[in-house]
């Protein structure tokens, strides 16, 4: 069945989300992250530095799903399709969210190219099927809300 994925905007204040995964995959997601309000924790085998000295709360051990407690969402970013399928089914048993990584077909949910400007957030999507003209059409109205505001 083709996916088919629902834009919403998901108040995160205060909610626990999980990233495993530890390297340039999972501190492209984290840097998302950062610009909201939420408990973000890394989990992953090893932690690249730029991840340890983010202030971020992390854990260095391999995945569990008994790890998986208490989140409200999940983004895999192992860079392993084993690992990447287990996290998708566990996540699905247990009722979590869960993106992985540049794999649509494994996600529950897909992560916008985001614009963001105070009160106002802009996500761009393509069904999973083109990330690059979702950059792209965000990058226009980055350009176009940037001088609109500039003019005001
Ligand atoms: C928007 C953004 C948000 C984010 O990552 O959170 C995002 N990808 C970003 C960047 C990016 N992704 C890739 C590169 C190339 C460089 C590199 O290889 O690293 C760059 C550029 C870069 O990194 O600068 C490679 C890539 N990504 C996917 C595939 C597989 C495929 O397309 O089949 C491939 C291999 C494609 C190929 O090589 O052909 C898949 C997905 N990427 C998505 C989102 C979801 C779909 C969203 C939609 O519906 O459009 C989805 C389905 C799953 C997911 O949620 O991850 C973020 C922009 C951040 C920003 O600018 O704000
Ligand atoms: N994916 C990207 O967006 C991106 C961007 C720039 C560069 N790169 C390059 O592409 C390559 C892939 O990067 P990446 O971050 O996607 O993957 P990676 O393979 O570099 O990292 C995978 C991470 O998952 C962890 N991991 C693997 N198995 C695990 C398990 N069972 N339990 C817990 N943790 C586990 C590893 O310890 C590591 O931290 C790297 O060379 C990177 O420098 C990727």
């Amino acid at each position: 069945m083709k996916q088919n994925f629902l834009p919403i905007a998901i108040d995160i204040s205060g909610e626990k989300i999980l990233i495993v995964g530890g390297d340039q995959g999972a501190l492209k997601k984290l840097k998302i992250l950062q610009r909201f309000e939420a408990e973000v924790v890394v989990l992953a085998k090893s932690i690249c530095q730029e991840i340890k000295r983010s202030g971020v709360k992390y854990f260095e051990k391999p995945y569990h799903k008994k790890e998986l407690q208490g989140y409200l969402m999940v983004y895999s970013c192992v860079n392993n399709e084993e690992i990447d399928r287990q996290i998708a089914t566990d996540c699905r048993e247990a009722g979590i969210l869960v993106n992985i990584h540049d794999k649509s077909a494994l996600c529950q949910f897909i992560s916008p190219a985001i614009y963001r400007s105070q009160n106002i957030s802009v996500a761009v999507s393509s069904n999973g099927e083109d990330v690059f003209e979702s950059i792209r059409i965000r990058n226009k109205i980055s350009e176009f809300l940037t001088e609109k505001n500039h003019k005001n």
